[in-house]
């Protein structure tokens, strides 16, 4: 087969030169049992256990050097994913402009949205046959699952979009995510999917995230450098000080580079989800615990609810400038945004679109799902809401954002 060589690494290595025959950056390769976990060595638990997981594989991982899907990869990931006993997979795969490019006789990414979506449209059917036909030679089903960012922050797509996942769980089928790319406008627009993996981790409470990509894990600086290094945990923040995060790899059709799958293992760790970052080649590796990759631990709690979108995914359409009572209501007391501490609004936006809350610096201290229309906020400034409520009728006695649609965000 064409597809990525096994790359197994048991150590913090040293940068080399990308082998010949696999577009995978990697370390030095030892053998199989250098990787695996040995008696009596700790490995990774929390890998091990983890009954739900997230695995997401970019699209520099599913395509040929010629550009077009590899049918290979993409069997030698799901190879991995059915062996998965006992687990729940949701497998989040970016792919669909990759996928697009040949049929629609482009030769590389466009750089604009609308031929971007267009290779999406055409791209995100052939992926979706591809991954149909590869879990069918086990006899098992995928299910399309497409999210916007910015919609799963509202209570009822939230709801749903978790509600089809664990249905798609009960019934046996692997859930295939991606981003609804044909919808989503530049503003709202994840663009890789690093993030959203993280977010659909948290949203399907899952035990681990698995980020595949085509280097073999996170590098102390751009891994086309010699002498770079493999980092093969990270604690928390201050592990990643110093440590330079570059562009996508030379395949040309990932996004995000390192920046993203930081971003996105930050969000998920902050939110008490162990992520490991490994090449596509490693995930049975990855996905058993052994030392392959890098490894970042959880550093929050884990919690539900659809706030970490609201905080991460949303893209706010205005604001509302507050008093410093009223920030400290909501940053300290967890209160709901009510008119009386408000003393401005920007923007032009539409009850139940997400906002952010301002302080009187206009520091955003808070991001919100707001009640109100733009146009209405300013009869509504400095009042309380008893007084609206007599003067504009009962639909006025709300609170401008509702503790439950409001995130703080951290300083
Ligand atoms: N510090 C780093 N450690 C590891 N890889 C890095 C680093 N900085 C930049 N990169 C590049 O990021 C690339 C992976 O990002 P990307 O191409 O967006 O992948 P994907 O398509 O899997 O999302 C790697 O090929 C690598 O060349
Ligand atoms: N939704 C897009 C993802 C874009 C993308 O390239 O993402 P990634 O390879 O994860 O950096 C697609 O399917 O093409």
């Amino acid at each position: 087969m064409s597809g990525p060589r096994a790359v197994r690494v048991a150590y913090i290595t040293d940068g080399n030169p990308v082998p010949p025959g696999t577009n995978e950056r990697r370390g030095s390769p030892v053998s199989d049992a250098d990787a695996a976990v040995r008696p009596g060595e700790p490995g990774r638990p929390e890998v091990a256990r983890a009954r739900r997981v997230v695995v997401k594989i970019g699209s520099s991982s599913l395509t040929t050097a010629a550009g077009g899907l590899d049918a290979d990869r993409v069997d030698a990931l799901v190879d991995v994913l059915v062996k998965q006993d006992g687990r729940q997979i949701v497998l989040v795969s970016s792919g669909a402009i990759a996928a697009g490019l040949a049929p629609l006789g482009l030769t590389r990414r466009p750089a604009d949205l609308a031929r971007q979506q267009a290779a999406a449209s055409v791209g995100q059917g052939l992926l979706l046959a591809r991954y149909t036909s590869s879990f069918a030679r086990y006899g098992r089903r995928v299910g399309q699952v497409l999210l916007t960012s910015d919609d799963t922050s509202r209570r009822a797509h939230y709801r749903n979009a978790y509600r089809t996942l664990d249905q798609l769980f009960a019934m046996g089928v692997f859930p295939v995510v991606n981003e609804n790319d044909t919808v989503a406008t530049d503003e709202i627009r994840f663009g890789d999917n690093d993030r959203l993996a993280a977010l659909v981790a948290h949203l399907v409470r899952a035990d681990l995230l698995v980020l595949l990509s085509d280097v073999d894990g996170l590098y102390d600086g751009d891994p086309s450098r010699p002498g770079t290094r493999r980092i093969e945990e990270v604690a928390g923040p201050g592990d990643l000080a110093g440590v330079e995060l570059g562009r996508p790899g030379r395949a040309g059709v990932g996004t995000g580079g390192m920046v993203t799958k930081v971003e996105a293992a930050s969000i998920a760790t902050g939110a008490g989800i162990p992520v490991v970052l490994a090449a596509a080649s490693q995930a049975g590796d990855a996905l058993s615990g052994a030392r392959a990759g890098t490894f970042f631990r959880p550093t929050g709690r884990r919690s539900a609810g659809r706030l970490l979108w609201l905080a991460h995914a949303s893209a706010p359409r205005g604001a509302v400038l507050l008093d410093a009572g009223a920030v400290r209501a909501i940053t300290e007391r967890g209160s709901s945004l009510l008119p009386a501490g408000i003393t401005g609004v920007e923007g032009d936006f539409a009850a139940g679109e997400p906002i952010e809350l301002r302080d009187e610096a206009g520091r955003a201290v808070a991001r919100g799902l707001v009640n109100f229309d733009a146009k209405e906020i300013p009869r509504l400034i400095g009042r309380s809401t008893h007084e609206l409520a007599r003067e504009l009728g009962p639909a006025y006695e709300r609170e401008v954002v509702h503790r439950d649609d409001l995130v703080v965000m951290r300083a």
